[in-house]
């Protein structure tokens, strides 16, 4: 991805490589007001990548583009890779970060793993120089460990966490 956007690989590497990941395994049961609530609320992920496993079959993740949410089809065996806010800031905004939710069904229960990339709790995550180059520095810095805190202290709410850093 680095190499994609003209910066070298080592610098994303370097940020990830024997870093933890975190497993999150989501279990939406079917609900007869399906159509009125959410299984999961909008957000972004607060970490660099998300690799994500759907149970086949049964569609509910959706993303948002240009204000309008899509469905994401939910292929056998096919992992979803989703870009979080870490890559995003790093990228001083290359990369943004995916917005989604996820949706429940009547009838059917639905499971998703997700496998989140994390960097390390003291980085102090910022625009790196070399994505930044002739433009203008877009985030403010902060250690990931407060980023996370505050994300995991808020209500999911779309991608407002990020926005708050935004310069
Ligand atoms: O269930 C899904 O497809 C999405 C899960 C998700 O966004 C998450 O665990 O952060
Ligand atoms: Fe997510």
């Amino acid at each position: 991805m680095a190499k994609g956007m003209g910066a070298e690989p080592a610098s994303l590497l370097g940020m990830f490589e024997g870093q933890p990941q975190g497993m999150r395994m989501n279990y939406y049961p079917p609900c007869w007001q399906a159509d009125q609530v959410l299984g999961l609320s909008p957000h972004s992920d607060a970490c660099g990548l998300t690799i994500l496993l759907q149970k086949k079959d049964v569609q509910g993740l959706q993303v948002k583009r240009d204000g309008k949410w899509f469905a994401v089809d939910a292929l056998d065996g096919a992992l979803i890779v989703n870009v979080g806010d870490v890559l995003e800031i790093l990228s001083n905004g290359k990369f943004r970060s995916a917005e989604h939710r996820a949706v429940i069904h009547q009838n059917t229960e639905r499971i998703s793993v997700a496998v989140f990339h994390q960097p390390c709790q003291d980085l102090i995550v910022g625009p790196l120089p070399e994505f930044v180059k002739g433009d203008k520095v877009r985030y403010r810095s902060t250690s990931y460990r407060d980023f996370l805190t505050q994300f995991l202290k808020a209500k999911l709410d779309g991608k407002n966490h990020l926005e708050k850093l935004k310069l």
